[in-house]
């Protein structure tokens, strides 16, 4: 891990007097068996605080997918632990997991994955609606005004645009409060402009409100927006990245693919 980063530039670091609210201790998950085995995490462990904005990159087919389906408890590691919140992901009944996702987790993926028939608000409050935690509704009207939702409530899906789409979707991730955001390519299907301005909502989720996020991203751009970056190569992580930019970013992919 590139130890040095830790002391420069880190003005959005925070000290970390506090446990964490996630970690993945020596995960390991195989696809396939015999000689078509793929090993798609090779024991990977890593912490998540409070109030943290994690990006993870890596080349295609390193294992960010699998890790955040593992750490999000949509997947189940062959090998190691995931605890969030204190609670023990993998040794959760599939029902009990069930419940937890949707009560102590939020997610935002490329594909926005919105109800069609359902207005904004509709699938905002979708989660609460489902007989998870009580709607806040004053923290409600706080997101819909920091993510400019506030005139579109009332509209479906199909009559917004891919970023307000994609904005419903990022506070139909943050309205019950999760312990943790994973979010899979989120602005994978953004023009750069709207990317910048979701990423930034985002952003401010984490500063201002103490959101802990983990986002897979191909995008330097993207990555820029978060903490610190973990890059993942076959299966394990090679090297963190503090405050990143995304020229650093690009810098340390460079390597990580063996093109300087
Ligand atoms: N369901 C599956 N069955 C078999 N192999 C899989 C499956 N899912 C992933 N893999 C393999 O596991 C490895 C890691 O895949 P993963 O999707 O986690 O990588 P990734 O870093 O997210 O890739 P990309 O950047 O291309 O999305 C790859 O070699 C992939 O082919």
């Amino acid at each position: 891990m590139g130890e040095g980063e830790h002391t420069s530039d880190s003005t959005r670091s925070r000290p970390r007097v506090t446990s964490p609210v996630a970690y993945a201790h020596a995960v390991r998950k195989v696809y396939g068996s015999g000689d078509s085995a793929v090993v798609a995490l090779a024991g990977v462990s890593a912490a998540f605080h409070q109030g943290e904005f994690t990006a993870i990159m890596g080349p295609s087919g390193s294992g960010k997918s699998t890790l955040l389906q593992c750490m999000a408890g949509l997947d189940r590691p062959d090998q190691g632990q995931v605890v969030i919140a204190g609670e023990d992901v993998t040794a959760l009944p599939e029902r009990r997991l069930t419940a937890f996702r949707r009560d102590r987790l939020g997610f935002v993926f490329q594909a926005f994955n919105l109800i069609p028939t359902l207005t904004a608000r509709e699938n905002i409050t979708l989660g609460p609606r489902l007989g998870g935690p009580e709607l806040d509704e004053r923290w409600l009207a706080q997101l819909v005004h920091v993510l400019g939702l506030a005139d579109r409530l009332h509209h479906r899906p199909a009559e917004l645009s891919g970023g307000q789409q994609q904005r419903v979707a990022v506070a139909r991730a943050l309205v019950h409060r999760p312990d943790v955001v994973f979010a899979d390519e989120p602005t994978g299907n953004l023009d750069s402009r709207t990317a910048g301005q979701v990423l930034e909502f985002v952003r401010r989720a984490v500063t201002e409100f103490g959101q802990t996020v983990i986002m897979v991203t191909h995008d330097p751009a993207a990555a820029a927006h978060a903490d610190r970056v973990l890059f993942l190569r076959d299966g394990a992580f090679v090297d963190e990245l503090v405050s990143p930019t995304s020229e650093k970013v690009l810098a340390r992919l460079a390597v990580l693919e063996g093109l300087s």
